[in-house]
């Protein structure tokens, strides 16, 4: 069995504090020239049947992207499992994928793959891996998972990897460590925007 890309709604994950940026709104901050979260979008749209944002603050500016725009339901940014919540709730297709706002260069073969390994593995979540680093922010899942995440964050459950440990999940290597390089500063942004990818 394998999974066509019109199955999957990719959601960028544009929904944190971005304190480590000084507080700013990190899916807004420009890398060469064009906001962050609207590289990601692009990346990620060819991939996939359709595409959302999960932001937090500027709802308007991320609107003027294209495509639907919706806020964590959990209240005081909770962490990425609120945007995994937020994605799953207004989900329909029978899977979503989530990538971060702040790693515009991840291959344009991702969802691809991660969709080749969940099937062939028949898993629940199929997770990106680079060396011994996960990356549960790069994550498809079955859009069924929805209440299991209901249930999970209400409880006050906050950890990605707690919550994936109750399902099948699968970890997918990738060699290309560099593609996955994020910004989690300004001067790693600035970095980003030396490099060749
Ligand atoms: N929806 C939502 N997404 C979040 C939240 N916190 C982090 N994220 C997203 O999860 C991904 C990884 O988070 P981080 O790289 O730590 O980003 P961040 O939390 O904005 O930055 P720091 O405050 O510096 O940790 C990013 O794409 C964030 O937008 C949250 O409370 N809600
Ligand atoms: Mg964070």
């Amino acid at each position: 069995m394998s999974i066509a890309p019109e199955q999957i709604t990719g959601l960028i994950l544009a929904g944190g504090r971005g304190s480590r940026m000084g507080g700013v709104d990190k899916g807004l901050q420009n890398f060469r020239g064009m906001p962050l979260a609207l590289h990601a979008l692009l990346r990620l749209a060819p991939q996939v049947g359709s595409v959302m944002i999960n932001a937090n603050r500027n709802l308007g500016a991320y609107e003027a992207f294209g495509a639907p725009v919706w806020p964590d339901a959990l209240p005081d940014y909770a962490g990425p499992l609120a945007g995994f919540l937020t994605g799953l709730e207004h989900c329909e297709t029978p899977y979503l994928v989530t990538v971060p706002c702040d790693t515009p260069l991840f291959p344009e073969d991702l969802v691809a793959r991660l969709a080749d390994a969940l099937a062939q593995a028949d898993a629940d979540i199929a997770m990106v891996r680079t060396g011994e680093q996960v990356q549960p922010v790069f994550c498809l899942l079955k859009s069924s998972l929805v209440e299991s995440l209901v249930r999970f964050t209400h409880e006050g459950g906050r950890k990605i990897d707690r919550w994936t440990a109750q399902h099948r999940c699968i970890e997918v290597p990738f060699d290309d460590e560099s593609a996955f390089f994020n910004a989690n500063t300004l001067e790693e942004l600035r970095q980003l925007e030396a490099s060749h990818g």
